[in-house]
């Protein structure tokens, strides 16, 4: 499990080891870390000797980092230049770097367009200007310079903990941000760097452990990597039968959306699900068959299942009344739903916690609205794609249910508070009926899932995740595998374009590649 922190989380950690006087030490394992991976992108471009570098330093402790880093490239035969952006610098780190030789420019007497061409000459700049300590964004020639940098598209930026602009602890950016090709972050991943659009300006992230971690409380944020998707993954079993792998009912399409049935069908009968019975009109239904001949269409009074997908293309009276329907017998039998698309306007007043909404930001926006979450104020599409991290636990609170909210980096909330961010995908999946495969998948998995959900000794319970989030979790296994899919399925065109049928096409494939990572590890 990969782990992310508030920038309070992470100065708490630090503070005793501040409190014994360990502070500069810390920070010397910072610079190291950071000139360190400088070091690793000017050798994939050129020689060490005589390469560039300029570091962008705010007056704080993230300036301190810059220029200790800066200095201890110095000493390796770098040609360093400082631009100090404030009329104060650390003053260790600077007297370090001057003590090195490196070369001091000062932004408040120069011209923040000419210190950019000369930063944007270098081989690397190193953006050390605002770290956890920010607040808000970059100001007066500060945002000048940042702003006429990214312009020129300097060759390559590191950034020192976390991109200046980009909240540490919510992933929320004040422009202009210099867009990062790797952060190197420092003691724990900041909870911004794993949510958009933070995460976006981001780059690779690269962890440097300062001795803290063992110090570090519960994380903001979590995200499965590829072995915790494999542990928790419903595998069959030599006494497996249809039945007991898990059915699922859906009630998806309508006359005029017949294909987000189909896809959501598929999706589901190819992620492993024992059976699905499909609930809606004839047009869909023959279309549901053609594609996939395993499902079976129940018009009215579905059979037994074990979970519920209810909502993609989900338009017109009559649809809405099967998915109403749907909700009421789930709402009886207890049985674990995802509530996607069109059936998101049709929630009951209250869900039970088994329950997950599957919204796009746009849908997101409108069930806050509907809910008063944020008062009288509206909340609108762009200010959910401005804060995903804080609407996102809006929701969950607000509706006592799961929520994934779907994105470049999808984030899924539990009621509790938990967050998992996975972002696995590619942006060649921001495609029509993208979505409606991630339904099916998440569908298939709830229906397989439900009952080692409350072991106390399985899968969950080894990855540490209380009973109340492993649903959380599940969806998050679900984005994981659509990211993949996706990822997969767009680099056998080269890194070419994807329709959604080509990711579900790879589904089958990443659940195989996961299972094995999984069979590998026990042997
Ligand atoms: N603690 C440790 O031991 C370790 C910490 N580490 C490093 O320290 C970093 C945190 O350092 P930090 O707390 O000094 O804050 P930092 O992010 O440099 O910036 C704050 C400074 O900028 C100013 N300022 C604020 N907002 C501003 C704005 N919008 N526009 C312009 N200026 C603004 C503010 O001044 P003020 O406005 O309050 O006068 C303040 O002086 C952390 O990210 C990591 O890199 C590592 O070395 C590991 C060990
Ligand atoms: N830029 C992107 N990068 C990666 N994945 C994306 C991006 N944009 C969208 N996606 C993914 O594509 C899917 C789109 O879903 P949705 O908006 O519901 O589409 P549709 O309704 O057409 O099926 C989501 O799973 C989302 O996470
Ligand atoms: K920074």
């Amino acid at each position: 499990m990969i782990s992310a922190f508030t920038g309070q989380q992470i100065r708490n950690a630090e503070q005793p080891l501040l409190d014994s006087g360990e502070g500069a030490v810390l920070m010397q394992r910072a610079a190291y870390g950071l000139a360190q991976e400088v070091v690793r992108e000017v050798r994939k471009r050129r020689k060490l000797t005589g390469a560039s570098v300029t570091v962008l330093a705010g007056k704080g402790n993230n300036g301190g980092d810059g220029l200790f880093a800066a200095s201890m490239l110095a000493r390796r035969g770098m040609r360093t230049t400082a631009v100090l952006a404030a009329d104060a610098a650390h003053p260790e780190g600077l007297a370090a770097f001057e003590a090195a030789g490196g070369r001091v420019l000062h932004l408040e007497s120069g011209d923040p367009e000419e210190l950019a061409v000369v930063a944007a000459g270098s081989d690397v700049v190193i953006d050390a200007l605002l770290g956890t300590g920010a607040r808000g964004g970059l100001r007066g020639a500060a945002a000048e310079l940042v702003a006429c940098l990214q312009e020129l598209g300097p060759a390559c930026v590191v950034a020192c903990d976390v991109p200046s602009g980009v909240d540490a602890n919510s992933g929320e950016v004040h422009w202009p941000v210099l867009e990062a090709d790797v952060t190197v972050t420092f003691g724990g991943i900041k909870a911004g760097l794993l949510a958009d659009p933070g995460e976006g300006c981001a780059g690779r992230v690269v962890l440097v452990d300062i001795g803290i971690e063992h110090l570090l409380a519960a994380p903001e944020l979590r995200r499965l990597t590829a072995k915790d998707a494999a542990l928790l993954l419903p595998r069959p079993t030599r006494r497996s039968q249809k039945y007991s792998r898990g059915v699922l009912g859906v009630v998806a399409g309508s006359e005029r959306y017949v294909g987000a049935a189909e896809l959501c069908v598929h999706a589901a009968a190819v992620s492993g699900v024992g059976m699905v019975r499909y609930q809606g009109p004839e047009a869909a239904a023959r279309q549901v068959l053609a594609r996939t001949p395993e499902s079976l269409w129940e018009s009215d009074e579905p059979g037994r299942v074990q979970a519920w997908l209810i909502g993609p293309g989900v338009d017109g009276n009559e649809q809405q009344d099967r998915a109403r329907k749907a909700f009421r017998s789930a709402l009886d039998a207890g049985l674990p739903v995802v509530v996607d698309a069109g059936a998101l306007s049709l929630l009951p007043e209250r869900c039970p916690a088994n329950w997950i909404l599957t919204p796009h930001a746009g849908e997101l926006a409108t069930l806050l609205g509907s809910l008063h979450a944020a008062g009288e104020v509206a909340v609108t599409r762009e200010d959910v794609e401005s804060r995903p991290l804080h609407f996102v636990r809006l929701a969950a609170q607000q509706t006592g249910v799961t929520v994934l909210l779907k994105g470049a980096s999808t984030l899924v909330a539990s009621p509790s508070g938990v967050v998992f961010s996975q972002s696995e995908g590619t942006p060649w999946m921001a495609t029509a009926g993208s979505g409606d495969v991630l339904a099916g998948v998440l569908g298939s998995l709830m229906a397989q899932s439900a009952e080692a959900l409350t072991d106390d000794d399985g899968a969950y319970a080894a990855l540490g995740l209380a009973v109340e989030d492993r649903w959380a979790a599940v969806a998050a296994v679900a984005a994981t595998v659509h990211g993949r899919a996706g990822t997969a399925a767009s680099r056998v065109f080269d890194g070419g374009p994807l329709t959604a049928s080509a990711i579900m096409g790879a589904v089958p494939h990443v659940l195989g590649s996961l299972s094995a990572e999984c069979d590998s590890r026990k042997r």
